[in-house]
């Protein structure tokens, strides 16, 4: 298990990672700063439990991360696979309790939030730690309309106000407008291409 020191600040990125790219790395270096994050742990799960298709072993997953995200503050870490944990619920119960005094962040891409009120126990997620959203090409709008940001809706730092996501009782959530990355991993894996779609850093509204 990774280390970490009680009243640290440690976002989580879980994530199927199958593969890692670029745009895992670039809102992984952003949530750091955005949100104010001592460190991100990549959290590369077992298996999504809401996608039917099998991913890639995990310790092959897990070695591509490792050497797609070399970072001082963000270990690459498989985690879930030693808690036995299938749920994020779970898996975030389980590290509050093996970590106790650590100040855990849910980190996610919008696609996510469009999506998050299907999750198992969502609102006890919200309930656990603060969640920090990072802009995706495409989700902006239906993240920020979701059903779970519109119930949390008073619950959301806005602005610059984000940066103290880290330091913030739960339920809070914050979302990052960042320059956008259009990686997927679907889309690595459907062309074979590893360089599809830089950054798009063209400026958007909060
Ligand atoms: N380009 C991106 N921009 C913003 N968030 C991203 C991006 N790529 C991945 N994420 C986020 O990183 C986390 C882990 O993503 P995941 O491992 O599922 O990669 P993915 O590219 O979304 O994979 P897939 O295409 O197989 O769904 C998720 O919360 C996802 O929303
Ligand atoms: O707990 C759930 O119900 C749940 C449903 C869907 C996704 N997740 C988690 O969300 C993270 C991102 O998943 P993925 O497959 O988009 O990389 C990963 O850690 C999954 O375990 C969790």
């Amino acid at each position: 298990m990774p280390f970490a020191r009680a009243g640290q600040v440690v976002g989580l990125l879980g994530g199927s990672f199958d593969p890692a790219h670029e745009g895992h790395a670039h809102i992984t270096k952003a949530a750091l700063t955005r949100f104010g994050l001592d460190r991100v742990w990549w959290l590369v799960s077992p298996a999504n439990p809401l996608k039917i298709r099998g991913p890639a072993p995990i310790l092959d997953r897990v070695a591509r991360a490792q050497a797609v995200m070399q970072h001082p503050r963000v270990t690459v870490t498989d985690i879930e696979a030693r808690l036995g944990t299938r749920y994020t619920a779970q898996t975030i119960a389980a590290l509050q309790d093996y970590y106790p005094g650590v100040r855990f962040v849910w980190l996610m891409g919008a696609d996510n939030l469009a999506q998050f009120h299907r999750w198992q126990d969502w609102r006890e997620i919200m309930a656990r730690v603060p969640v920090g959203v990072l802009a995706r090409p495409g989700d902006r709008i239906s993240a920020c309309m979701s059903r779970a940001a519109r119930i949390f809706r008073a619950d959301r730092l806005i602005g610059r106000a984000s940066v103290l996501l880290g330091q913030a009782d739960a339920p809070k959530w914050a979302f990052a407008n960042l320059p956008m990355s259009q990686l997927s991993s679907t889309a690595i894996r459907e062309t074979g291409k590893w360089s599809a779609g830089a950054v798009d850093d063209r400026p958007m509204g909060e």
